[in-house]
């Protein structure tokens, strides 16, 4: 299974229509690939909190058709990142858009946990409430968004949910990097599956971003790792290798769920 993962620059010299061409035109030449992978928020910029209002675009927006369109020219998965979703009964989302080889849309994932603390993100936005998988031929990929990295309960269900593949675009500060490697090889190893943890390039809002995708096999080892630039990471998963994990080495089966909470026993 050829995974492709595309580290875009997000620059603020750039518009977010040339992004969105640029974007698709890299996409379609991911042909031969089975999943294309974009990071978060990469049309606004992760950070860009002022454009989140002005840039936010319903399901069947501008990047819909753009990547609906790119993933049927390359024939292959798209997870095309995330956007800011309008949704005219709600709130703004940071919704994830994943489509299937024809183009169609197979599923989206709202982020779960909103970064920001009570800022930006937190406050913008409203939250995720369900997990979400996607079956394609070779694996179960589990969904998740930046922030949800650090919370890994969110893995779990999803891996109790069937996950294979760990697909987590982001728009990851370069001042938390060495979170970023650290959380990414933490929840491949905990979780026995890949991860595919696709960053953006490039400086946007004032804040440098960390770029260094990842790629992590569920053994831990890292498979690729970008640099801080605009980069295509293209990587061969055996998807068998997460079988073949969880059985020679089933810690996953030696979980204790639903113990008592502390009690007084001395
Ligand atoms: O958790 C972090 O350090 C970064 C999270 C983040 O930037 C985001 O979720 O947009």
């Amino acid at each position: 299974m050829r995974a492709s993962l595309i580290q875009i620059g997000v620059n603020p010299d750039e518009s977010i229509e040339a992004r969105r061409l640029r974007a698709a035109s890299l996409v379609r030449e991911q042909r031969g690939a089975d999943l294309v992978v974009l990071p978060e928020l990469w049309p606004v910029g992760a950070f860009a909190y002022e454009s989140f209002a002005t840039e936010a675009e319903s399901l069947d927006g501008p990047t819909y058709e753009a990547m609906s369109k790119a993933a049927a020219d390359a024939g292959v998965w798209l997870h095309a990142g995330s956007i800011v979703e309008r949704d005219p009964d709600g709130p703004l989302y940071n919704t994830s858009l994943v489509f299937s080889p024809d183009g169609e849309l197979a599923r989206t994932y709202r982020k779960i946990h909103r970064f920001g603390f009570d800022q930006g993100e937190a406050v913008m936005m409203g939250a995720g409430e369900e997990l979400v998988t996607v079956r394609l031929p070779e694996a179960t990929l589990g969904l998740a968004t930046c922030y949800d990295l650090r919370f890994p309960e969110l893995f779990r269900g999803l891996v109790d949910a069937g996950a294979t593949v760990l697909v987590i675009p982001a728009g990851w500060p370069a001042r938390r990097r060495e979170h970023w490697t650290l959380l990414a090889r933490a929840r491949a190893v905990e979780n026995q599956s890949y991860v595919l943890a696709c960053g953006t390039a490039g400086t946007h809002a004032g804040v440098e971003q960390a770029g260094h995708s990842i790629v992590v096999d569920p053994w831990g080892e890292v498979l690729a790792v970008a640099g801080p630039a605009e980069e295509t990471l293209t990587v061969d998963l055996d998807p068998a290798k997460v079988t073949e994990t969880r059985e020679q080495f089933p810690a996953l089966k030696d979980r204790r769920l639903g113990l008592p909470a502390p009690g007084n026993r001395r």
